[in-house]
């Protein structure tokens, strides 16, 4: 897959990922098979594999785009369940938006005055007038709720009273309610079988998006139908004008040494067609005990085993060198890493930035492909080296495909837990104070990746995700 981007523009000096997600090619390309479903406990993890890469399109991070059109609301309704369960997902954008949760209220795509206004970014926790790093700190704890908090059921089933809950104004993302499906995770495959994370044919049946202009709401309708999962999805697209963010405006740090960027990776330069494809692609890693990764796994640098947790040169189980990182990919991780001290220095300022988000360039990438029900638990990564943890070298992960619901916070309690959605192009990086911070997918938004996306690539259903490590 080549994540393709080509940037000439001045700004794009930065960050040209190309195909990390770049070419690799190889003929494999295992489907899973539907009637392979196995439900797996909630710790797990996982990662290996290799791709082949020539040429990677470049991936520049660096260009300012319009602040998406984004997705209002989703009501995600199976046939089967269509009046009795439902999720709602609504997407308005981290700047501005509002929040409801309902099953029949769902089409409520009403904004706050300033949705789409440039403002500046209200994810972007700012001290207080007087207010050093610390104290701001101190004053944002993980149970302080902040502009960017979401409510406390977010991600859980809804109730009936939530059913009727109003939006409250200027929260940035969107509650949703998340319905559980039957699964429809593959059990995957033995470790050796490989699997393709796009679809080689054009989608046909199984995949029809319609977007019409809705005269009376003035908002764009998208109707997107899953044949292949029986699901129907209805998809009201907030038609905004385009506004410009900076990548900066666009960052918001999360805690010390922890940041987001939304959407730096222009979706035009999410490309992955080629990716993982060949030997050393994605395979489902299991533990020892039997159990499997609710994801599918390669790496690029070094190997890291899931059942050893442990890196190495060769991957185990079929005895191939994962391919090396793209210097694209390098360069973009350089690039996120210092538009993060840009970020940190601006809001935060301090001595040496470096002490609260350490540089690092990777020689390891672990990439995770989830189906939409794939899920990783509340972990830590701590099997880089000592001495890559002892300097707290971070982690810079990047997103594509669907949205994931991602946890993060100082114990393993899911319940305790901040939460952020990540969506396609997404890059969230933790080192520092923040390197050991327990994080986990807590679930994968289905129907949500960019159509801009799906149509570039034919990625399958589900989310990749790249993060890039210091052995
Ligand atoms: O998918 C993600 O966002 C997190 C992946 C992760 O934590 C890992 O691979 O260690
Ligand atoms: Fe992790």
């Amino acid at each position: 897959m080549q994540f393709g981007l080509y940037r000439t523009t001045p700004l794009a000096a930065a960050a040209r990922l190309s195909s990390v997600l770049g070419k690799m090619t190889t003929n494999r390309g295992m489907k899973s098979s539907p009637d392979a479903r196995k439900s797996l406990t909630d710790n797990e993890r996982g990662q290996p594999s290799i791709l082949n890469m020539e040429e990677f399109p470049s991936l520049s991070a660096t260009k300012s785009i319009p602040y998406r059109k984004r997705r209002n609301k989703i009501d995600l309704i199976t046939t089967s369940e269509r009046r009795t369960e439902a999720v709602v997902v609504q997407n308005i954008g981290p700047l501005h938006g509002e929040a409801s949760t309902s099953i029949n209220d769902s089409y409520d795509t009403s904004l706050p005055a300033n949705f789409g206004k440039k403002t500046p970014p209200s994810f972007c926790r700012k001290p207080k007038p007087g207010q050093n790093y610390q104290e701001h700190e101190v004053s944002t704890s993980i149970n302080d709720s902040y502009d960017t908090s979401l409510p406390a059921d977010f991600g859980k089933k809804a109730t009936p009273s939530s059913f009727t809950r109003k939006p409250k104004p200027r929260q940035n993302y969107h509650e949703h309610e998340a319905s559980k499906r039957n699964s429809n995770f593959s059990r995957g495959t033995d470790v050796d079988e490989p699997f393709d994370i796009c679809f080689t044919e054009p989608r046909k049946s199984s995949h029809r998006r319609n977007s019409s202009h809705d005269k009376n709401s003035g908002k764009w309708v998208q109707k997107v139908q899953s044949s292949e999962e029986n699901v129907h999805l209805e998809d009201i697209t907030e038609k905004i004008d385009d506004v410009e963010y900076s990548v900066i405006e666009r960052g918001e740090v999360l805690r010390p040494g922890m940041v987001l960027f939304k959407s730096y990776i222009p979706i035009s330069e999410q490309r992955c067609q080629e990716f993982g494809r060949g030997p050393g692609g994605f395979y489902r890693p299991g533990y020892e005990d039997g159990a499997k990764l609710r994801l599918y796994m390669m790496c690029l640098g070094l190997d890291w085993n899931a059942q050893s947790r442990k890196y190495g040169d060769i991957r185990q189980h079929d005895n191939v060198k994962p391919p090396h990182i793209p210097d694209e990919f390098t360069s973009l991780v350089t690039k996120a890493l210092d538009d993060s001290h840009t970020l940190i220095k601006q809001n935060f300022p301090t001595e040496n930035v470096e002490d609260v988000l350490p540089k690092m360039s990777p020689d390891v990438c672990i990439v995770n492909f989830y189906n939409t029900n794939g899920r990783l638990g509340l972990h830590q990564d701590r099997d880089e080296s000592k001495c890559s943890l002892r300097k707290r070298l971070p982690v810079v992960s990047i997103s594509v495909g669907d949205s994931a619901e991602f946890l993060y916070g100082d114990e393993r309690d899911a319940d305790v837990a901040d939460r952020v959605l990540l969506e396609s192009g997404d890059v969230v990086i933790f080192g520092g104070e923040s390197r050991h911070v327990f994080h986990g997918v807590k679930s994968i938004i289905p129907n949500s990746a960019p159509r801009e996306l799906l149509e570039n690539t034919n990625l399958r259903p589900g989310r990749l995700n790249l993060t890039f490590r210091k052995y």
